[in-house]
């Protein structure tokens, strides 16, 4: 099943500018997308980075720089999926259950309301980012057709916030999390809540 994995390039990850610079926060991003893509093949997905502006990658690029939902409603060609770039815990059996889920349209969701991959086999379906998009995203999808919602924590937990880094040092198996104990930060307890600190760079 073709898999488009959407990518902002420019200025990606503006959410983590307290903890990484600019071109950290670049090098993280893309460390991410390579650890989606790389799954996504794994579970037996073909990916396709949609990004904004031109990329070096070891997968097939798309370059769009029209809004999320735009450049995302022009590609959607059943079946097709759309895996966000940002799950850096997603891993090939967590893809392999979203990719095999049956149903007309398939939601994953994330927390904050997102909606970090969909899985689309009905041609009447289109897609509505931001906000509470999952709650879009069952409206439109119920006027089509079947819905059904993939449960996992592995693929609700895209990285928006700090806070979300210290998951990716807990769960995450690939180059994000790497990057991140490579880049110095590390878990801290405040308050009874995990969350990262850094240290000099290693
Ligand atoms: N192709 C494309 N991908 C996008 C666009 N906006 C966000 N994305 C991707 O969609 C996913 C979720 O978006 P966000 O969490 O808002 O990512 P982001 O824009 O880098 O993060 P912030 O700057 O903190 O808002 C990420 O994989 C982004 O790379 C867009 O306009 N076009
Ligand atoms: C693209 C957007 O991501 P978020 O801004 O919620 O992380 C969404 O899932 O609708």
């Amino acid at each position: 099943m073709d898999v488009l994995v959407p990518f902002a390039a420019s200025r990606p990850k503006t959410r983590l500018a307290g903890v990484l610079g600019p071109d950290e926060r670049a090098e993280f991003a893309a460390a991410m997308r390579r650890d989606v893509c790389s799954a996504v093949d794994s579970a037996g997905g073909s990916p396709t980075v949609l990004s904004t502006d031109p990329i070096e990658s070891a997968w097939p690029v798309v370059v769009d720089d029209r809004p999320l939902t735009e450049a995302v409603d022009d590609r959607l060609e059943p079946p097709v999926a759309v895996v966000m770039a940002d799950l850096a815990l997603a891993t090939p059996e967590a893809l392999s259950r979203l990719l095999g889920a049956d149903g007309g349209v398939v939601l994953a969701p994330g927390l904050g309301g997102g909606t970090n991959a969909i899985v689309v086999r009905t041609p009447d379906f289109h897609v509505d980012y931001h906000g509470a998009s999952i709650a879009d995203h069952r409206r439109i999808a119920a006027d089509v057709g079947t819905t059904t919602t993939v449960d996992s924590f592995r693929l609700a937990v895209d990285v928006d916030e700090t806070d979300d880094l210290a998951e990716v040092l807990l769960h995450g198996e690939g180059q994000a999390a790497r990057w991140l104990r490579e880049a110095g930060l590390e878990l801290e307890m405040t308050g009874g809540r995990v969350t990262v600190s850094r240290s000099a760079r290693r």
